[in-house]
């Protein structure tokens, strides 16, 4: 069954508890946290207090996702806010190894993540020590862009990787998701599908949620 992340950076900040708690009581399966620093990405939006305030109204995993550079310096700040899982952007990262095993040691799962004109090869080597990949469908930094469809193909060779190596990290997308392109994402292998607008900009999250997930079931 595909996954379900919606990304907060789409919802209404002036009542983020409630916003949260619609989409958990309508079917969602993470929070997808956008966090980013104006330096790796052109935005910027959420620090470790949100996170930590967020943390008590929530069942759901926080996936926190940094679009920072030097998450080093703040992996340990986002884990002991609340984050259940932690992801790093390939880009960011010259000693990505030490970077997962940091996020490892602070006893939260580990997520690694490139954009989409990064090949997948270079995420190759480290699959082995990863929870989850994220493969961004649109550039980093905003929501409502519109789906890059050449991402398909590196979804679908994560996936012979991980199916060949016998591995089990979970496939996860990022951007421009919506029931079109869930299926699409799904067909080539995705397990989570993270979305913003196409469930925070509706007036009902329930039904926006369930319509999502039923367009990837179909590629079951
Ligand atoms: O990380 C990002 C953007 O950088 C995403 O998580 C967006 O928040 C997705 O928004 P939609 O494309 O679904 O509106």
């Amino acid at each position: 069954m595909t996954k379900i992340a919606p990304s907060i950076l789409s919802a209404d900040f002036s009542k983020l508890k409630n916003e949260i708690q619609d989409v958990e009581q309508g079917g969602a399966d993470y929070i997808h946290v956008d966090v980013m620093d104006g330096h790796f990405v052109p935005n910027i939006t959420i620090g470790p207090l949100i996170v930590e305030s967020i943390k008590p109204y929530t069942g759901l995993p926080l996936d926190v996702h940094l679009m920072i550079e030097n998450p080093d310096k703040y992996i340990p700040v986002f884990a002991e806010a609340g984050a259940s899982i932690i992801t790093v952007h390939q880009e960011t990262c010259p000693h990505l190894h030490r970077t997962i095993q940091l996020i490892k040691s602070h006893d939260v799962k580990t997520g690694v993540v490139i954009n989409p004109a990064t090949p997948a090869e270079m995420i190759r080597d480290i699959l082995q020590e990863v929870d989850l990949v994220l493969l961004m469908t649109v550039n980093p930094g905003f929501g409502g862009q519109a789906f890059i469809p050449e991402v398909l193909q590196k979804v679908k060779q994560i996936a012979a990787w991980r199916e060949n190596r016998q591995l089990n990290f979970e496939i996860e997308v990022d951007g421009g998701i919506n029931q079109k392109t869930a299926e699409l994402c799904a067909e080539a292998g995705a397990d989570v599908l993270v979305a913003g607008s196409a469930v925070f900009k509706q007036e009902n999250r329930r039904k926006a949620i369930e319509e999502i997930a039923c367009a990837a079931g179909k590629a079951e």
